[in-house]
């Protein structure tokens, strides 16, 4: 497969790896230096395209692989404002675009026991609320997964409204308090509390292999589809 590595960063460079290992080509490297290197591209040198860039680059990057042809997958955070619109233009194209704040298999595990536990919780008496630890370089917050675990727990939970990030009120909502320390790749610690005791689920990532791996094998499934898809639809034997 021809891919083409939007984003030549710390995730970028894990991707590069596992796709040659795994007898992939890489036809281009692009961050902000080389972007007009992307122009001399024709639809036929990418077979696809990963994009892990920034929070501002992200909408412009999706869309340039939508007009060009080039399936894409992306696993940026903090642009999410767009996607209604980037799902349109992937439709309006016929293109094929993938989505995942998280591509990590362990992690995708874990949204389905948050949703298992929230549904339990529900009624029950108890607060929930979330923190996600990250490295200090990252320049979003609340991290995306940690915003996919509060739509999780949202969509099972009668009293829960959405997320609010700490410290503001958020009678209603999932508290999330996001901390930056040193070079966590990312953990995520769901609590329900009550007066009498308290229940925790944690996922830790050890470094960013299962991120970057699920982007590849992400990768590999989306050529010759066409349409929005997700980590549900590749992992859909799960179920
Ligand atoms: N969905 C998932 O599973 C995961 C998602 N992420 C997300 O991926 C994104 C990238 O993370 P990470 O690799 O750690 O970040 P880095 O900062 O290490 O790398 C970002 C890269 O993007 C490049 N870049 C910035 N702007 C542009 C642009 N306009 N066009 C092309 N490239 C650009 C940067 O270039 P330069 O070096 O020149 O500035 C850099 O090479 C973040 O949003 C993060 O939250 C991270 C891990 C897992
Ligand atoms: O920026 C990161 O590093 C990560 N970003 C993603 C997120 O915002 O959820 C995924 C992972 O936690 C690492």
């Amino acid at each position: 497969m021809k891919i083409l590595l939007l984003g030549y960063g710390k995730m970028g460079k894990t991707i590069e790896k596992i796709a040659l290992d795994k007898g992939h080509t890489i036809v281009g490297r692009i961050d902000v230096q080389n972007r007009t290197d992307m122009d001399k591209l024709t639809a036929g040198d990418v077979d696809v395209a990963i994009e892990f860039s920034s929070p501002e680059s992200a909408y412009t990057n999706i869309k340039y692989c939508l007009e060009k042809g080039w399936p894409i997958v992306c696993g940026t955070t903090g642009w999410l404002e767009h996607r209604s619109e980037i799902e349109a233009l992937c439709q309006e194209k016929g293109g094929a675009f993938f989505y995942a704040s998280n591509y990590s298999i362990g992690v995708n595990l874990f949204f389905r026991l948050n949703r298992q536990l929230a549904k339990l919780m529900n009624g029950q008496g108890y607060t929930a609320s979330m923190t996600e630890i990250h490295h200090i370089h990252k320049l979003d917050a609340p991290s995306g997964t940690a915003i996919t675990l509060a739509e999780g727990i949202s969509a099972e939970a009668d009293a829960i409204k959405g997320w609010k990030l700490a410290p503001q009120e958020s009678e209603g909502f999932v508290s999330i308090t996001a901390e930056r320390q040193g070079e966590v790749p990312g953990t995520h610690i769901i609590r329900y509390d009550s007066h009498v005791d308290s229940i925790e689920i944690s996922h830790t990532a050890h470094n960013r292999q299962g991120f970057a791996s699920g982007a590849v094998v992400s990768a590999e499934w989306l050529v010759g589809k066409k349409g929005v898809f997700g980590m549900d639809d590749l992992l859909s034997n799960l179920d």
